[in-house]
C-alpha cells in the first residue's frame, strides 16, 4: 500500500493572484492500493465514480509517464473541506498523480508532476506549495515553471472557514477579464513589498501590502463575512486575504496568541469555525507500507 499526504493550501495570499500560495499543517492522506476494478472510498458517493479528480489526476500521470493504468482501490482521508479555498483539488491532483509513478515504481518526479498539475488546475499557484511546502511564488513560461519558495517560519495562520461553498469555477466568473496599467503596476508593488515583509517578518509592512485589486473586490461579494473582518483586521496590523477562491479567510501573524484571541473573536461576534495552524514546510509526503 501507498500512502500519500498532501497540505491544504491558501492560494493567492492576497497580492499573488494564480501566482502565490501558503501550504498549510492540515492535511489529507490519500491510499492507494492494486484491486481488481477501480474502487474508491472515503469520500461522497457522488466523487467516487470515474470522473473522480485523483483518479483522472493518476490517469494523466500515467500516460506522462508511460504506464498502463492498473486499477485501484483509492482510500480518501481528508477533512480538508471541499470548495472553500483550501485546494481540496489541488490535493487530490497532486495526490493522483504522484501515484501514477509511485505505484509503478518509481520516484514522484516533483517537478514533472507541478507542470502537470499546473496544467490541470488551470493556474500554479496552490499545487506547487501542496508539492513542495512553504509559500511559493509560481509562474509559468510555457510549459515550464519558474517557481521560488519563501520561508515562513516566522508567522501563524488562522483559517477561518464560513459554512457556505464557493466552487472555484463560479468565482472566476465574477472576475474581470482586464485591469488597468495602473492597478497592474499597483499589484506589482505590493507583490514585491509582500513578499519582502513575510521574509524580514514585518508585519506593519505585510499588512500594508496585503491589499489586493485583482480579484479581491469582486469575490468580497460572495462572503458575506470579509468586509468586517477585513476591517477588524486592519485595526490590528493583521493581514487577512480571502484564500483560494473563497469563502475560507486566512489570517497570518508573528504572534500565536493574537490569532487565538481572533479566532474566540470570530466565534462569538459573527458565529464563525476556525482553525489555528503553521506554515507546511514539508509539501507532498510519501511512504510505502
Ligand atoms: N476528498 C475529496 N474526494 C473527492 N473529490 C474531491 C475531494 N476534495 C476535493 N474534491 C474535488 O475537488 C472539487 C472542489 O474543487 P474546488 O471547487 O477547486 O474547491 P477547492 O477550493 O476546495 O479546491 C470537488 O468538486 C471535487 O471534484
Ligand atoms: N488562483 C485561484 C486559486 C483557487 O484556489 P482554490 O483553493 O479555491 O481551488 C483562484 O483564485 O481562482
Amino acid at each position: 500500500m501507498i500512502r500519500i499526504s498532501v497540505p491544504a493550501t491558501s492560494a493567492n495570499c492576497s497580492v499573488g493572484f494564480d501566482t502565490m500560495g501558503l501550504a498549510l499543517d492540515w492535511r489529507g492522506m490519500f491510499l492507494f492500493e492494486q484491486a481488481d476494478s477501480l474502487r474508491i472510498t472515503g469520500c461522497p458517493e457522488a466523487y467516487a465514480g470515474e470522473d473522480n479528480l485523483i483518479w483522472k489526476a493518476y490517469l494523466t500521470g500515467c500516460e506522462a509517464g508511460g504506464f498502463s493504468p492498473d486499477p485501484l482501490h483509492i482510500h480518501i482521508e481528508s477533512d480538508i473541506p471541499f470548495a472553500r479555498g483550501l485546494g481540496s483539488s489541488a490535493t487530490c491532483i497532486v495526490a493522483g498523480l504522484a501515484a501514477a509513478w509511485e505505484v509503478h515504481g518509481q520516484p514522484a518526479p516533483r517537478h514533472e508532476i507541478l507542470a502537470l498539475a499546473a496544467g490541470m488546475e488551470g493556474h500554479p499557484d496552490n499545487v506547487a506549495p501542496a508539492i513542495f511546502g512553504n509559500l511559493c511564488t509560481t509562474v509559468m513560461d510555457r510549459d515550464q515553471a519558474v517557481m521560488c519558495a519563501t520561508d515562513m517560519s516566522l508567522w501563524h495562520a488562522l483559517a477561518i472557514v464560513p459554512e457556505n461553498e464557493v466552487s472555484t469555477a463560479e468565482a472566476r466568473k465574477v472576475l474581470p477579464a482586464t485591469v488597468s496599467l495602473k492597478e497592474a503596476a499597483l499589484q506589482a508593488g505590493r507583490a514585491a513589498l509582500f513578499v519582502q515583509g513575510l521574509e524580514r517578518g514585518d508585519q506593519q509592512l505585510v499588512c500594508a501590502a496585503c491589499q489586493d485589486v485583482l480579484h479581491e473586490p469582486w469575490r468580497k461579494a460572495l462572503i458575506p463575512q470579509y468586509s468586517r473582518l477585513k476591517d477588524a483586521c486592519e485595526a490590528n496590523a493583521v493581514p487577512l486575504w480571502i484564500s483560494g477562491s473563497g469563502s475560507t479567510m486566512l489570517a497570518i501573524s508573528r504572534d500565536r496568541s493574537q490569532l487565538e484571541s481572533m479566532q474566540a473573536w470570530v466565534r462569538k461576534e459573527m458565529g464563525l469555525d476556525s482553525r489555528l495552524t503553521n506554515p507546511d514546510r514539508e509539501g507532498l509526503q510519501i511512504f510505502h507500507e
